[in-house]
C-alpha cells in the first residue's frame, strides 16, 4: 500500500446556468484539478471565494459527481463508486460542515446524532451506545451527561464538537473540513484548530481542511493548494508556499493577510527549527 491515500486527477465539474431569458450557458467551477491526500497529513486548499475549492470537496467527499477526471481511494478507483464500494467509502471519508448547526439536525439528541453514522453503516459499537457517545463525547472535550441534550443547548463552538464527534464515529481515514472554523470567534476557533490537531495525532488520519484564512492554513497544513479560478495555480508543502511563493495569485493571496498569531508563529518556527 503507499502512502498516497486519495488521489485526484483531472477533476472537472462544470454546471449549467440559466442566464437572462433562460438562456442556458455552461460554466466551469473546477477545471481540471489533481492533487493527492497523503495517509496522516493535512492538505490546506485555500484562495478566493468562489475559487472552487468547496466544489472540489463535494466532489471528493461524493455530494457530488465530477463532470470529468478521476478520484481512487487506497489505489482503487471510486469516480463512480456504488453499492457496497460507495458505503464503505462514506465510511472512510466524512465532513464537517463550516456550520454546525445547520448540519445536526436540531430534533435530533446528541446521542442520536453521534450514532447516525454507524446506523447508516448497520454498526453496533460493542459497549453500547451510550458508552460509546460519551466515549465520543469526551475525545472532542464535551461532557458526556449532555448526550441527550440537544444543538441548541450547545455553544457554536461546542456544536462544532459534536458535528467532529460525528465525523469520527466511524474511524474515518480522512476528514475534510469546509471552512469548520471558519465561523468561530477567534479564541474558539484556536480551541477547535488545537482539537483538530491532537485528533489527527491520536488518530493519524487526514485531513482535507478548506480554508480562506491563511493563518489558520499555516497552523494546521502540511501542504498547501492554491486554487485560482477553478485550478489549483500552486501546491507545495507549507513552508515553501508561504516562504518562498512561486505563483503570483500567492503572493497577492500571502500580502493580504492582516496577521498572523504570533503565538503561533513562534512555536511554528520553534518546531521546524
Ligand atoms: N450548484 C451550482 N450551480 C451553479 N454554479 C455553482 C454551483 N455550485 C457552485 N457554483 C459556482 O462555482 C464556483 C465555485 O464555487 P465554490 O463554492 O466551489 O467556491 P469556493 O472557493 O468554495 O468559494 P467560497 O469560499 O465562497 O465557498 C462559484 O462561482 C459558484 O457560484
Amino acid at each position: 500500500m503507499t502512502d498516497v491515500l486519495l488521489s485526484a486527477r483531472d477533476l472537472t465539474k462544470r454546471f449549467t446556468t440559466r442566464g437572462t431569458f433562460g438562456r442556458k450557458s455552461e460554466f466551469t467551477a473546477v477545471d481540471g484539478v489533481s492533487f493527492a491526500v497523503h495517509r496522516g497529513e493535512t492538505l490546506a486548499v485555500v484562495g478566493e471565494s468562489g475559487s472552487g475549492k468547496s466544489t472540489s470537496a463535494r466532489i471528493v467527499a461524493k455530494l457530488m459527481e465530477p463532470s470529468a477526471g478521476t478520484l481512487e481511494f487506497e489505489d482503487e478507483d471510486v469516480t463512480h463508486a456504488t453499492g457496497a464500494q460507495l458505503a464503505r467509502y462514506r465510511a472512510d471519508v466524512q465532513v464537517v460542515f463550516q456550520d454546525p448547526f445547520s448540519s445536526l439536525n436540531p430534533r435530533h439528541t446528541v446521542e442520536r446524532i453521534l450514532m447516525a453514522p454507524l446506523d447508516y453503516q448497520g454498526i453496533a459499537p460493542s459497549g453500547g451506545r451510550r458508552a460509546y457517545t460519551g466515549e465520543l463525547m469526551e475525545r472532542v472535550g464535551l461532557n458526556p451527561d449532555h448526550a441527550q441534550r440537544y444543538p441548541a443547548q450547545f455553544s457554536g463552538g461546542q456544536a462544532q464538537r459534536i458535528g467532529i464527534a460525528r465525523a469520527l464515529a466511524v474511524n474515518p481515514k480522512l476528514v475534510i473540513c469546509d471552512e469548520a472554523v471558519s465561523a468561530l470567534d477567534v479564541s474558539v476557533q484556536a480551541q477547535v484548530l488545537e482539537l483538530l490537531l491532537r485528533l489527527q495525532r491520536e488518530s493519524g488520519f487526514s485531513y482535507i481542511f478548506i480554508a480562506h484564512d491563511l493563518a489558520v492554513v499555516r497552523r494546521i497544513a502540511h501542504r498547501v493548494a492554491v486554487m485560482s479560478g477553478g485550478k489549483i495555480v500552486e501546491q507545495g508543502p507549507r513552508g515553501q508556499v508561504f516562504d518562498d511563493p512561486r505563483h503570483p495569485y500567492t503572493r497577492t493571496l500571502l500580502a493580504a493577510v492582516p496577521r498572523i498569531n504570533p503565538e503561533w508563529d513562534r512555536r511554528r518556527r520553534a518546531a521546524t527549527a
